[in-house]
């Protein structure tokens, strides 16, 4: 089923003002959101990339309540925060609005109220927790309790985040209110619903039918098991006094749920785009026009509401386009656990910016090469240095710098010309008529990681020619020649930057400027071998991009460790899984002497210990531990060791064991030793 459109309209989804922008955010939502808004508006499609930050909902004011500011504030300093970072990492948004501001709340409060008055909703009063003492009703959130399933004592209504699990705040064990500690009691109050069950057959035509070829897979897969489980009603209002008012008479302290509120933030941000340009009409075409385009770009948590909640609204309203497509992504971790802002653990993009300038197509890069797109990824500042390295220093960086330095060389800086192209050169300009056709082909199928790959690919078919080529020699013997392998070079880096422009704007645009090509470049400018003309000077530009060294990788990942940990503290003891004693007992702990320690000579951090297990038997432990002690120290020591650890090769050894440790307060080790000394090879129980 293909349709042409006119215009399109592409939203990403809206970051909660709670918190900064994190890298799983920019992997998941934003980076493809913007490769994609880029690379239509350099075809010349009409498009409106809107986005906003969503300032209602529980997170919001429980933040308030932690950083001991009013709600106000906090998405005041959020709001900013995330519209200066993600312009300054040129996320290219035509508008960043907000829901807290008064023309959201209209829109949304008519929204629902036309939904209202045309009896489109459920009323329904049903029985909820409260807060006697504090006299409001709590949402989940704001009930914390004992986890029922591993015993913390500090679970929220909603979640456990020690253990993990989903909860209701039913299951919780003795629960008391966020609010003045009360134990909540349950209240009747009312609220209205959207029956997504009577939308459910036309759910499944319009999704299970129409689109079964055109969505994601990970997507039409999600959908396909909310609605086959059944779709019950959904409440569309809360009892809350942070959000857009409830617009009908008796619903005085209520509003409306922020994830029926949220999405309507797409359309009043179109709104509001168009009125500050003095058309006030013209968001309808965006949104009501059946010859355009919606796009949403969002993770994989925000699937059913994309996909059944929004489209069941704008069905229920009757004046509005659906959903084209819903392109979801996955998640991203960092360093191999989940991203979270209430752990500290992230990568925060304002940080980012901060630690490392002018780098924002390095983490664009990393991102889009790793993004998470038919599964979770996952992101590691070793990766991001070796990408960095090898690849955009390695690749296009060495390219670039060899053409531009030898052109300066031989050429005045001079585009020089261009021979009759030999075999040789014609694998070259193949390389340039046809690589724009794939990787648009990618980008319009929402494949960024494929389109970013084929791009390196053309630097790479151009790297190998002009190795091959070696111009750097050729001069002495053929100048003419050599003139025209760096000519057809030129060429490709001037189409590479075309190509490059909706991954890489930064590079791009440096690369388009020096070529005197004019940023932006159309998309249809590339594939086209004479794109510049002889004698073009050719600015130098210095290196594209610089080796990024160790030290600034530990860093990073230190501040990671360090940031958590802060984190944690503040926030109490968190523990492992509960375990059974059965669990323990695989444990096999013994009290060992070490004897002897050497240093290893390749490494920094290990030790090499012979540890005395008592009836003659000696074992080899390599530990971690060379940073902290020095040989002569430890030996000795009498220390506690785990025995039937399957052995591990570290160094070419081989670890038979482990010896405990415990960490200080500065982040020095110590050794789990007895209090009197015992018998080699004494149990610990
Ligand atoms: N780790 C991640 N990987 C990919 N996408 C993510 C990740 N975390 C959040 N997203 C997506 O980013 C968008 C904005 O996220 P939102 O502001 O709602 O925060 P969130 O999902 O509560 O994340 P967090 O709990 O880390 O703050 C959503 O579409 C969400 O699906
Ligand atoms: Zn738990």
């Amino acid at each position: 089923m293909s349709k042409t459109f006119q215009r399109y309209t592409i939203t990403a989804a809206l970051p909660y003002a709670n918190g900064p922008v994190h890298i799983g955010h920019l992997a998941g939502v934003y980076v493809p959101a913007d490769i994609y808004a880029r690379y239509q508006r350099l075809r010349g499609r009409d498009i409106l990339f809107v986005c906003g930050s969503d300032e209602h909902g529980v997170p919001v004011t429980i933040r308030a309540q932690k950083e001991g500011i009013s709600v106000q504030e906090v998405v005041d300093k959020y709001h900013k925060l995330i519209k200066e970072s993600f312009e300054h990492f040129g996320i290219s948004f035509d508008i960043y609005s907000r829901t807290s501001s008064p023309l959201h709340h209209e829109v949304a409060a008519n929204f629902f109220k036309k939904l209202y008055d045309e009896g489109k909703l459920i009323e329904k009063t049903s029985e909820q927790f409260y807060d006697p003492e504090a006299g409001q009703f709590l949402a989940d959130r704001y009930i914390q309790g004992t986890c029922p399933k591993c015993g913390y004592a500090n679970a929220y209504g909603d979640q456990c985040e020690r253990c993990g699990s989903t909860l209701s705040p039913e299951e919780l064990l003795n629960p008391r209110s966020m609010l003045s500690g009360a134990q909540p009691i349950k209240k009747a109050t009312k609220h209205w619903y959207l029956p997504l069950n009577e939308y459910e057959d036309w759910l499944r035509q319009w999704i299970l039918e129409q689109h079964r070829h055109d969505w994601k897979t990970n997507v039409y897969g999600q959908c396909k098991s909310w609605i086959e489980a059944g779709l019950q009603p959904r409440a569309v209002t809360r009892d809350l006094d942070w959000g857009v008012k409830v617009p009908v008479e008796g619903a005085e302290g209520k509003v409306l749920y922020v994830w029926f509120d949220a999405p309507i933030g797409y359309i009043s941000a179109t709104i509001d785009y168009f009125q500050q340009k003095g058309e006030s009409d013209k968001w309808k075409d965006y949104w009501q026009k059946e010859d355009t385009r919606l796009i949403h770009f969002i993770g994989k948590d925000n699937i059913v509401f994309h996909c059944i909640i929004f489209p069941v609204m704008l069905k229920a309203h009757g004046n509005y386009i659906l959903p084209d497509n819903v392109p979801a992504n996955e998640f991203l971790n960092l360093e191999n656990e989940k991203i979270s802002t209430s752990r500290n653990w992230a990568v925060w993009l304002h940080d980012y910016l901060k630690d490392f300038p002018d780098k924002q197509d390095v983490l664009r890069y990393v991102l889009t090469a790793n993004a998470p797109e038919s599964k979770d990824n996952n992101f590691t500042w070793k990766d991001f240095q070796e990408k960095n390295n090898s690849e955009l220093v390695g690749n296009i960086g060495n390219l670039v710098n060899r053409v531009f330095v030898l052109t300066q060389k031989f050429f005045e800086g001079k585009l020089p010309k261009a021979n009759k192209p030999s075999d040789d050169d014609l694998v070259l300009l193949e390389a340039i008529e046809q690589y724009p056709e794939k990787i648009a082909q990618a980008i319009e199928q929402f494949h960024f990681r494929e389109g970013l790959q084929e791009l390196m690919n053309f630097a790479r078919i151009a790297n190998k020619y002009l190795t091959d080529q070696e111009p750097w020699k050729l001069f002495k013997t053929d100048p003419e020649r050599t003139g025209t392998v760096l000519h057809y070079c030129l060429q490709m880096i001037g189409n590479w930057a075309v190509l490059a422009q909706p991954f890489l704007p930064f590079t791009a645009q440096k690369l388009l400027q020096a070529l005197a090509i004019g940023s932006p470049a159309e998309w249809q400018r590339a594939g086209n071998p004479q794109l510049l003309t002889e004698g073009t000077p050719i600015k130098e530009i210095g290196h594209l991009f610089e080796k990024i060294e160790d030290s600034a990788i530990e860093k990073q990942i230190e501040k990671l460790k360090k940031m958590s940990q802060a984190t944690q503290a503040s926030q109490g003891n968190t523990y492992k899984e509960t375990i059974q004693y059965e669990d323990f007992a695989k444990l096999d702990i013994r009290i060992g002497t070490i004897q002897k320690a050497e240093k290893l000579p390749k490494s920094k951090k290990l030790l090499k210990l012979s540890v005395d297990m008592g009836n003659g038997e000696v074992r080899t432990i390599l530990s971690g531990i060379a940073e902290h002690f020095s040989p002569e120290e430890v030996v000795g020591k009498q220390v506690c060791v785990l025995v039937n650890l399957a052995p591990r090769k570290m160094m070419g050894l081989e670890s038979q064991g482990m010896v405990l440790m415990a960490e200080d307060q500065n982040g020095k080790l110590v050794f789990v030793s007895p209090e009197n000394a015992v018998q080699a090879g004494a149990v610990v129980s």
